[in-house]
């Protein structure tokens, strides 16, 4: 067992992962202190005024966690249980996925405390307005590029661009990325984030001989990443997706779910459960099910000591950020288990917004098959990059994926002279 036994607060175990890559590459301690801390944070709190008439203060933050590579970049979350410490774990895993993509960026991420489902579309609008205000002096296409993220779309995406262009006095679609096609959105952007988990999956499956049109899937979440990544497994390879689950419960059918009827389903009543044709499971029984494939699609910390010795699949595709503790890591890895990192897996989000970012800046656009060949190509060469590199340390995929992205920001603070 680790040191962090138990210890479930995301930056801990980002940490912890870092200080594991560290040991494996020898790294001196200078390197080491700037990759254990974000070099900047923002906390704001600023009001809104709700339907009622009322005001109300919401808290928000936005974490620059590391430039060396350019400027950060990464999403906006709006969820109740955001806390600092969420946002400083997941703005350091988008250091790491810019990295092992080879973009150019560095990484962030940003959050508001606040229940989405409990706000209308006006108040919605108003909290986007009003943070992107607050964090506004901190941001901009040069400097820092926010995109959407949990419980947040591209409408939000769009109040955010035309608040910050207000600010600065001209249009500055680059500043945001995962925007709608009319305002200087991506084609591609929509479903970047399942289909790059999906060319993984192919590599992934190659590699161990197992045929995908033969294959079980079970998908935990269902919203932007898991959503997309049912329809693009059924589609792309023939995949039969027997479980789903999101928030307010699971669903399953062992001869595989119809996914546009439950892809309406979901729209019509925000849940997939009492979805005809499918008969609800539980969501925890979710992740222990038969299958060949385990999606996870939704939040961090739901794979531990606890559960992952349960695991059955044959692949995790972690389209979430954190989803697997460091304890759950040694267990899947003992057992066998192929696990498609995070950082890796769901790097087609933002690899996309980096294209979104290329085509604002150049003000041409590409088509969407452009988009989708660049985005497997890309994809492609980071899972083989990482594989070899698990197989030449002999090391779990994760590690592997640190040590190909923390070498390369480590060579750039060194290049820029910092360490
Ligand atoms: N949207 C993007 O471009 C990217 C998203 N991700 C990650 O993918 C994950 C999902 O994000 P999105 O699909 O964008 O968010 P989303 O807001 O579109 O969907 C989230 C889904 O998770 C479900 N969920 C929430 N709590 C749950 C729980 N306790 N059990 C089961 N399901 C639960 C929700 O019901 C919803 O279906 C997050 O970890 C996010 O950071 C990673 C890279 C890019
Ligand atoms: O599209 C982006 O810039 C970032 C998406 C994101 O937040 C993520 O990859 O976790």
């Amino acid at each position: 067992m680790t040191e962090h036994s138990h210890n479930h607060n995301p930056f801990h175990i980002a940490q912890q992962q870092i200080r594991t890559c560290a040991d494996i590459l020898g790294l001196e301690q200078s390197a080491r202190e700037v990759l254990l801390r974000p070099m900047r944070e923002f906390h704001v709190n600023f009001p809104v005024r709700m339907d009622d008439g009322s005001i109300k203060v919401f808290e928000g933050y936005r974490v620059q966690y590391n430039d060396a590579k350019g400027p950060t970049k990464g999403g906006i979350r709006f969820h109740p249980d955001e806390t600092i410490d969420t946002v400083r774990a997941l703005a350091a895993w988008m250091t790491w996925k810019c990295s092992l993509l080879d973009l150019p960026l560095g990484g962030g991420k940003g959050g508001v405390v606040c229940n989405p489902k409990e706000l209308s579309l006006q108040e919605q609008e108003r909290i986007s307005r009003a943070y992107i205000k607050a964090i506004g002096q901190f941001i901009s296409p040069t400097k820092d590029i926010p995109a959407p993220d949990v419980y947040t779309n591209p409408q939000i995406m769009a109040w955010m661009v035309d608040e910050y262009s207000s600010m600065v006095g001209n249009n500055q679609f680059g500043v945001i990325t995962g925007k709608p096609l009319p305002l200087g959105g991506s084609p591609g952007r929509s479903d970047a984030t399942a289909r790059g988990g999906m060319f993984t999956l192919r590599e992934a499956a190659r590699e161990l001989g197992i045929d995908l049109s033969k294959a079980t899937m079970a998908i935990q979440g269902y919203g932007n990443a898991g959503c997309y990544a049912a329809s693009l497994a059924e589609s792309m390879f023939g995949c039969k997706i027997v479980a789903v689950c999101d928030s307010k419960g699971a669903v399953g059918c062992k001869d595989g779910i119809c996914i546009p009827k439950l892809t309406q389903h979901k729209q019509d009543t925000l849940s997939v459960c009492h979805c005809e044709g499918t008969e609800d499971v539980s969501s925890q029984s979710l992740m222990e099910m038969d299958v060949d494939i385990l999606v996870l699609a939704a939040l961090e910390g739901v794979l531990t000591a606890k559960n992952a010795d349960r695991v059955k699949a044959k692949i995790i595709v972690e389209l979430a950020n954190g989803p697997t503790t460091p304890e759950a890591d040694e267990i899947l890895y003992r057992k066998g288990i192929h696990v498609i990192p995070d950082f890796l897996c769901n790097a087609g989000g933002v690899t996309v917004s980096y294209f979104e970012m290329v085509q604002n800046a150049y003000m041409y656009y590409w088509d969407e098959k452009e988009v989708h060949e660049k985005l497997d190509t890309k994809m492609t060469r980071a899972y083989h990059e990482v594989l070899e590199t698990s197989r030449k340390f002999v090391i779990n995929m994760r590690q592997a994926a640190y040590v190909v992205a923390v070498e390369r920001v480590v060579e750039a603070m060194r290049l820029r002279g910092w360490i």
